[in-house]
């Protein structure tokens, strides 16, 4: 993906456009709130939620080819993908809805999901210790230990 490093900015702006059937669409909202301030308290970032297409991070839900030159699997495999930091597409996070997506219990934790995706939007790579939130592969780790004190500690070098 492109990968710009970082964002010139502390306040960062996110959109909400096509939703997953798997939840209710409050419910997205607040699992997608959830997951940015997972990184808005490790880190000196604040992120605002707007109801236009010109936000930063565009979030949507979508299956196989949706506009980008990575379109989707099906079930399983790629889960998510987000792009690094930039203009235009930079920053968007999109989900494979053709998974199913749960708040917990059964199917994947948007939540998980989310926090690791938004870790690449912000400009993070994958890291090699299985503790990290951004490990790359998924396990639904309970939300208390989400951030490893390394996810911590590589925000805060980019920001
Ligand atoms: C813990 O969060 C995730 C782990 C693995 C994935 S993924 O299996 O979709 C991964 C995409 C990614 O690392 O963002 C794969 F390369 F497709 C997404 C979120
Ligand atoms: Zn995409
Ligand atoms: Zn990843």
């Amino acid at each position: 993906h492109i990968q710009g490093t970082r964002w010139n900015k502390n306040v960062i702006t996110y959109s909400i456009g096509r939703y997953t059937r798997d939840l209710p669409r409050n419910t997205v909202d607040s699992l997608v709130e959830s997951a940015f301030s997972v990184w808005a308290r490790a880190s000196s970032l604040t992120f605002v939620r707007s109801h236009t297409r010109n936000a930063d991070i565009m979030v949507e839900f979508v299956t196989k080819e949706h506009g980008d030159f990575y379109p989707f699997d099906g079930p399983r495999g790629t889960l998510a993908h987000a792009f690094g930091p930039g203009l235009g597409v930079g920053g968007d996070t999109h989900f494979d809805d053709d998974e199913y997506w749960t708040a917990g219990g059964t199917g994947f934790n948007l939540f998980v999901v989310a926090a690791h995706e938004f870790g690449h939007a912000l400009g993070l790579k994958h890291s090699r210790n299985r503790e990290s939130l951004m490990y790359p592969t998924y396990k639904s780790s309970s939300s208390a230990n989400l951030l490893s004190i390394e996810d911590v500690a590589n925000i805060n070098a980019l920001y």
